[in-house]
């Protein structure tokens, strides 16, 4: 198979995704573009599912995108898919602060990895989900809301742990792998 094409605009993102994709037995090598797409509103598959297709179309051939989610079990799964703009606007203690008054503190972050062949074909999507809680930001601040999440049974947020470490119970890793079994069955 060709080199893939991830369509991403974030370098964390790029970062971690060829550091996983590297890493094991069989390494998957990428190449990546950036490219401004308009994100839609709806559920985690139909943001997906719109990107990647747009992507497609517009590097006309096979690509791969990448969706992440933070989901808050007290918001019934919100701010989901819209994590990026809620960051953006109340920063990490925002995001701590939206849950005061709610028993529970625990979130998921969920990975929607999207695959497309080509201009008019349907992606198929790819999902990990990790397990957490939302706290007050620990550890360097270097990657979106890694310092606010702790994943469950770590004791250590995401920003706090070595990337050996996040790479191999992220939602990012859980999505990847399912996609690198894909991959290689095609
Ligand atoms: O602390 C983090 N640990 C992670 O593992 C992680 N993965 C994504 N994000 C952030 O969550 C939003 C997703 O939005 P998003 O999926 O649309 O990404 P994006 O717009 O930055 O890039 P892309 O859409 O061009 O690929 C953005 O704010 C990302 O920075 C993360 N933050
Ligand atoms: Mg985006």
């Amino acid at each position: 198979m060709s080199k893939l094409t991830f369509v991403t605009g974030n370098a964390n993102k790029l970062k971690e995704v060829k550091e996983i994709l590297s890493a094991g037995a069989t390494p998957i090598d990428i190449d990546s573009k950036s490219l401004d797409i308009d994100e839609i509103q709806g559920s985690t598959q139909e943001v997906a599912i719109a990107k990647c297709k747009r992507a497609a179309e517009l590097l006309n051939g096979p690509c791969i995108t990448e969706d992440t989610a933070l989901c808050f079990e007290a918001l019934d799964g919100l701010p989901g898919p819209y994590i990026k703009y809620f960051l953006e606007k109340v920063g990490h203690k925002g995001l701590n602060d939206m849950l005061v008054g709610f028993e529970t503190k625990n979130a998921w972050a969920l990975c929607t990895f999207a695959y497309c062949a080509g201009p008019g074909h349907e992606p198929i999507l790819f999902e990990g989900r990790t397990d957490g809680s939302i706290v007050p930001a620990r550890g360097p601040a270097k990657f979106g809301w890694d310092p606010a999440f702790e994943p469950s049974g770590t004791g250590l947020t995401y920003a706090e742990m070595p990337a050996e470490q996040k790479n191999k119970l992220s939602h990012r890793y859980k999505a990847l792998e399912k996609l690198r079994v894909y991959l290689q069955s095609v």
